[in-house]
């Protein structure tokens, strides 16, 4: 199994581009589904999630073709709609072709699915918005059933704010009979970019970007071109990164459009960060003040952030409370910040870190997608050589991680 090899204590300078956003394009991908017409997607990114998704797509009898970043989804014929355990596991954003499924052939058997382990994350919002549409829904043997001659719009209240959540029941409300409400829905710039897509393809929605979307209903939809939003988490990662280590970069095909909440942060952290015109420019100083963070839904402090700015915490001057208010489990980068000498308590959903002058490069175990970011970051600030093992995680989400590292003099190889 590969693993990532850091020598740290290198400046981080220079400068990188932002690939298109997973969090995006997944959702996107799937509403493919919801056409016979052939669909153009270009700014996809090329990680690990994406070629699960496509296989899934293709296993359903879904044309693909792919050219670097750009992606063709022919659906005209489904034959299959069926997500396999095999192939949904590894991937909690395989949930999402339910409600298309549902919604364009009248029936779906979909794996509940894997993807991080950061909490139990159910679907049971997904499944009781489903049902309110008329669906028939059971879960037997790990599978989601979902069954209905023709969904019907209807007025749907999710229990918490669900991002996966709002974009199943916001596509399969595109071709329901009449007009969905969907309220508590998720406000994050993904739910946006997928409602601009669905939108192009002949979509009649409003609301999408408030915690209020309508949808009504046609009959069919058309083939359209998409290009996928910046990654707004890749983005914060590598300005953590820089930041942790008083570097200066400069980060091309993003903007600071979607990521006031992390730049507030790193603002008070006591870098300096300009918005240029699709860049984004950081220069930190050479030691980072420790910053407090809570973690809620968009437009607050994102939970695909917490972990990263728990290993800029670590190296910085004071202390700081990091609350997670999303997901019960997601502290699991805590333990192996300890192990390159962090200083972190936690205390049920609140971790407390005191800065140290100093990490020390050892042996680290990547856990979660973002926890492997966390990893990489304290890693990049490390004295000496750090090992990150089970890096599989970080390929899910960031494309060419070593390659744009290295662009900005990081000391990162992968080994197997
Ligand atoms: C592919 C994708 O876009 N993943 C993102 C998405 O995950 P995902 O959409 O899975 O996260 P949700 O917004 O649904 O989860 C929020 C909370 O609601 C709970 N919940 C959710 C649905 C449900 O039916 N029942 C239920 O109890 C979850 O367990 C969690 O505690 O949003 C998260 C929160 O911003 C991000 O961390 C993930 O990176
Ligand atoms: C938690 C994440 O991904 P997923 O929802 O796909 O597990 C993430 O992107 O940080």
């Amino acid at each position: 199994m590969d693993k990532l090899l850091i020598e740290g204590g290198v400046r981080l300078a220079g400068e990188t581009a932002i690939s298109g956003a997973k969090n995006a394009a997944l959702p996107i991908l799937c509403a493919a589904l919801l056409t016979r017409e052939p669909m153009t997607f270009t700014n996809v990114p090329q990680l690990n999630d994406i070629d699960t998704l496509l296989k899934l797509l293709g296993q359903m009898g879904v044309k693909v073709s792919r050219d670097n970043a750009t992606v063709t989804l022919d659906a005209s014929a489904i034959d299959n709609p069926v997500a396999p355990y095999e192939m949904v596991k590894t991937m909690r954003a395989s949930i999402l072709v339910l409600g298309p499924l549902v919604a364009r052939c009248g029936e779906a058997r979909v794996s509940l699915p894997g993807g991080c382990a950061i909490g139990a994350r159910p679907v049971d919002q997904h499944i009781k918005g489903l049902q309110a549409m008329g669906a028939q829904v059971t879960v037997e043997h790990g599978y989601v059933h979902a069954v209905v001659p023709r969904l019907r719009g209807a007025r749907l209240f999710t229990d918490m704010v669900t991002v996966t959540g709002t974009e199943n029941l916001m596509m399969a409300a595109c071709l329901a009979d009449g007009e969905t409400v969907i309220e508590n829905a998720a406000r994050e710039p993904e739910v946006v970019d997928l409602a601009n897509c669905l939108v192009a393809m002949g979509a009649r929605i409003s609301g999408a970007g408030t915690d209020v979307i309508r949808i009504r209903g046609v009959e069919r939809l058309n083939g359209a071109t998409h290009r996928i939003m910046p990654d707004r988490i890749e983005t914060g990662t590598y300005l953590c990164a820089a930041a942790a280590t008083g570097g200066e970069i400069r980060l091309t095909r993003t903007s600071t459009a979607y990521l006031d909440a992390v730049v507030d942060k790193l603002m008070d952290a006591g870098c300096d960060v300009v918005a240029e015109r699709d860049a984004i420019r950081l220069k930190a100083p050479a030691r980072l003040t420790a910053v407090n963070i809570r973690t809620s839904p968009y437009p607050a402090f994102p939970t695909d952030m917490q972990a990263q700015f728990m290993a800029i915490n670590a190296v910085a001057s004071g202390a700081a409370m990091i609350r997670e208010t999303i997901f019960e489990n997601r502290f699991m980068h805590a333990v192996e910040l300890q192990r390159l000498g962090a200083d972190i308590r936690i205390d049920g959903n609140t971790a407390v870190v005191q800065g140290v002058e100093r990490l020390q490069g050892a042996t680290v175990m990547a856990t979660d997608l973002r926890a492997s970011a966390s990893l990489v970051i304290a890693g990049l600030v490390a004295e000496g050589e750090t090992v990150i093992e089970r890096i599989y995680h970080l390929d899910r989400g960031y494309e060419r991680l070593e390659e744009k590292l290295a662009a900005l003099g990081a000391r990162v190889r992968r080994v197997a």
